[in-house]
């Protein structure tokens, strides 16, 4: 396989690191240089943390401004209404044409009105908090940067949050500090909700990330990825043989295993609160979220609709029991002047639990370990072979969770992209990220980030 070639394509799908430019820019710079990041409450880079909390001396929704920050001459500050269509496809059309390099043009992401009302309108979603700029004479939307509320816990300690995505700024106005008013203003509005800590996750090396994980690709139909010139047959190999590779078996194979349905939500959520108990950065979700992220906004859509956003399933065993519980969401690729190809479709893997390991005192232990590896082997499997069935072509997961577990028995292949992860306002001792120093896969550490962002 022309490893390189992929890796590109496969970097180009990630959403939270679309820009390959920055993404080659390796490493950090010195603190001095961040002339924003060292303004702000955030961990420095090598900072000893003695205790983990808030940096910033508590404060109340009226000691904030009212007024949002000033915006030069000919822009000026827009709320994105994500509720009115024509708003959205300004959100699409800026992100579509900024958020991924893609110098070709050949490929963008089909984001769909489905996709953005999952991801930014979960429950106690603020219209506040899709923050635009627009040119003041055309109209035009030319940065965004969004907000939605979550639960974290941080090595069990509640942090009210909020979760920041989709900063972006327009290709011609890179470089003019834009970013950083965003980021102050976005800050304002939700510390005027009193929210006064947030996650987010960069490819961008700031001071500090909390941890750092490694994306993982499986590629599900390796034919099409060679027919849209993404890959190429390896010196040594035919094509057949890299088909054979990643061929998947056309049904699932766990027992009991079928999509979530509404009456799920109470057992799924419990057994996904038991299982993350066990990683150190988690969201907690209500019920109300569970079902939002879970179940989707469109409880109608049919097995095969290919619209579907998010995928859940459940384990049922004979008893009546949920005893597993995986999810993987659906962000697909439109490829633009392809004589047989109109879309690529991408696989993510999302939340999961199992209790396969439960009954265990030590989770490290070899038998625990044991345990939760065949199952979770086995489950994420049947996931691949679901996400092929809804008709996508690469799966990605990242190197959290338990995940180092699977990965190489299921043939996901190391990717050169990592996600950081960042706390605001608040310091907190690293968190493992699955990866070792040399960047492989940590099977035995493994992760202790359990929470997933888009
Ligand atoms: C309590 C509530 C708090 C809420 C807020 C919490 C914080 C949220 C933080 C945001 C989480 C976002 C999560 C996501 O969505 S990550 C996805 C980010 N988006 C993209 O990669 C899309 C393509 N790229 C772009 O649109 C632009 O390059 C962006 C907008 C990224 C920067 O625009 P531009 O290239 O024109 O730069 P500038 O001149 O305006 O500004 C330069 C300053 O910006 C710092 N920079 C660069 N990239 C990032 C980055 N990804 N996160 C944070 N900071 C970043 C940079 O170090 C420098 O600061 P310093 O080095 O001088 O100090």
């Amino acid at each position: 396989m022309d490893q390189k070639k992929l890796e590109d394509l496969l970097k180009m799908l990630q959403v939270n690191q679309g820009d390959l430019a920055k993404l080659s820019e390796q490493q950090r710079k010195d603190m001095k240089d961040y002339k924003f990041w060292k303004t702000q409450p955030v961990q420095k880079f090598g900072q000893e943390v003695d205790k983990e909390g808030p940096i910033d001396a508590q404060k109340r929704p009226e000691d904030v401004p009212a007024d949002p920050l000033p915006m030069l001459g000919e822009f000026e500050w827009s709320t994105v209404d994500i509720e009115d269509a024509a708003q959205l496809e300004d959100v699409f059309v800026l992100l579509n044409e900024n958020y991924v390099e893609d110098k070709d043009a050949a490929f963008r992401f089909n984001y769909t009105r489905e996709f953005f009302h999952w991801a930014l309108k979960p429950p106690g979603w603020s219209r506040e908090w899709n923050v635009g700029v627009r040119v003041k004479a055309t109209g035009k939307l030319v940065a965004f940067i969004s907000a939605i509320p979550i639960d974290l816990a941080v090595r069990g300690k509640d942090v009210r949050s909020v979760e920041i995505n989709f900063l972006c700024v327009h290709k011609q106005l890179r470089s003019k500090r834009m970013a950083p008013v965003l980021i102050k203003e976005i800050t304002r509005r939700v510390n005027r909700q009193d929210i006064w800590h947030a996650l987010y996750t960069a490819g961008v090396v700031l001071p500090s990330p909390i941890s750092t994980c490694r994306y993982a690709h499986r590629p599900i139909n390796w034919a099409k990825l060679q027919d849209v010139g993404f890959t190429d047959v390896p010196a040594g190999k035919t094509a057949p043989e890299m088909v054979a590779m990643y061929a998947l078996p056309g049904k699932t194979k766990t027992s009991g295993l079928r999509r979530m349905a509404a009456g799920d939500v109470d057992a799924a959520l419990a057994l996904l609160v038991k299982y993350q108990r066990r990683f150190e950065l988690v969201q907690k979700f209500s019920k109300a979220e569970f079902a939002h992220w879970f179940l989707g906004e469109d409880e109608s859509a049919s097995d095969d609709d290919a619209s579907r956003v998010i995928h859940s399933y459940v384990v049922e065993d004979a008893d009546g029991k949920i005893t597993d519980f995986f999810s993987f969401y659906s962000l697909p690729f439109t490829v633009l002047e392809h004589a047989v190809h109109k879309e690529l479709g991408i696989g993510y893997l999302f939340y999961y639990a199992s209790d396969a390991d439960f009954a265990f005192d030590d989770r490290f232990s070899a038998e625990a370990t044991a345990a939760l590896k065949t199952r979770l082997t086995a489950l994420i499997g049947d996931a691949t072979i679901l996400a092929k069935q809804a008709k996508m072509d690469v799966f990605n997961a990242l190197t959290s969770q338990d995940n180092t577990l699977f990965l190489d028995a299921l043939k996901f292949g190391p990717g050169d992209g990592f996600l950081n992860f960042y706390l605001f306002n608040y310091k907190a001792f690293p968190v493992t990220g699955g990866i070792k120093d040399d960047k492989s896969y940590d099977t035995e550490r493994r992760s202790n980030v359990g929470v997933v962002m888009l």
